[in-house]
């Protein structure tokens, strides 16, 4: 085994329609998820036992023991393994940090000993099967249906105000659970053309997520400049499309420098 390095990129749900719920409470999804050029890194090593040392910007308050996805998902991967996490994207955010972190320690497990994890993914979360993809996709089931899409790299911003939402009081709180699902995807289209189409679609995410973090709001106002400007997953980051990375930027910078306090980055979603 050798020691192996990896990006765990921020997960961005340019769209998310709730269609369902199952008799075990989960949701049915429809989803476009694309990922952020931006993420945590992970570092693996060969260990005679679990190890796990979170560092970063944003390591405050992650977990570094057994509760860490990434523990969580070496141990069911069956491997002892040393893990260095660095901390760079904000937890329960919406934008799958837990989850893409487990899904590269399942890539790098993988990488190392040549043999796929032998359970299935999901088991770990939702979030996790389109993780280990790593690219645009379609999302549907609880997680489980994983499509890759043809869509170009979308340069975006991407805030969060620092407020956690957890994930289950956002779908408790939905009003409707049976939802029209995605109209036809405009697959190999240009920038422009996907963004128009977004702004037809919907997070259904958004109204319960706002109405437990008002703040949503405001991040929504401060992406207006933005081409469209959306909440990813159950938020509370938001995003805004732009046209190119320079306009990208500019917005980010305007906005961290209006709001020191929160989380901005300018990327590119692929
Ligand atoms: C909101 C999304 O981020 C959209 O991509 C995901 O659906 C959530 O993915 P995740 O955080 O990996 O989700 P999990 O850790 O499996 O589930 C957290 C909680 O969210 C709710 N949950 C999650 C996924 C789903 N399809 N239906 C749900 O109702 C459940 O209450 C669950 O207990
Ligand atoms: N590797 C990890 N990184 C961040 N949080 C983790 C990790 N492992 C476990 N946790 C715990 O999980 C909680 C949710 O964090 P996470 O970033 O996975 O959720 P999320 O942003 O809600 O994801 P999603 O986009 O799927 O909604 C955190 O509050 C934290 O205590």
């Amino acid at each position: 085994m050798t020691t192996v390095d990896l990006l765990a990129p921020a997960k961005v749900n340019l769209c998310l329609h709730v269609t369902g719920q199952r008799s075990d409470g989960y949701h049915l999804l429809d989803s476009i998820v694309m990922f952020a050029d931006l993420g945590d890194r992970i570092a693996l090593a060969p260990a005679p036992a679990m190890a796990l040392t979170v560092t970063g910007p944003r390591a405050a308050g992650v977990p570094d023991d057994a509760r860490n996805l990434c523990w969580k998902a070496a141990d069911r991967y069956g491997r002892a393994v040393s893990i260095t996490l660095d901390k760079h994207l904000p937890a329960a955010a919406g934008i799958g940090g837990g989850s893409s972190d487990a899904a590269a320690v399942l890539r790098g497990l993988e990488r190392m000993t040549g043999r796929p994890p032998a359970f299935d993914p999901l088991a770990l979360g939702a979030d996790v099967p389109v993780c280990m993809l790593g690219r645009a996709a379609r999302m549907t089931g609880i997680g489980e249906g994983v499509e890759p899409l043809d869509l170009p790299p979308l340069p975006a911003v991407l805030v969060n105000p620092g407020i956690e939402v957890p994930t289950p009081s956002v779908f408790r709180a939905l009003p409707s659970k049976h939802n029209p699902p995605l109209d036809p995807i405009p697959e190999g289209a240009a920038p422009g053309v996907l963004i128009d189409w977004l702004a037809t679609q919907r997070n259904d995410l958004e109204p319960p997520a706002r109405a437990q973090a008002p703040v949503i709001g405001a991040v929504l106002a401060a992406l207006a400049p933005a081409r469209l400007a959306r909440m990813s997953g159950s938020g509370a980051t938001c995003f805004g499309l732009c046209d190119s990375l320079t306009d990208a930027q500019a917005l980010a910078d305007a906005i961290q420098a209006a709001h020191p306090g929160w989380w901005v980055a300018a990327v590119t979603l692929s």
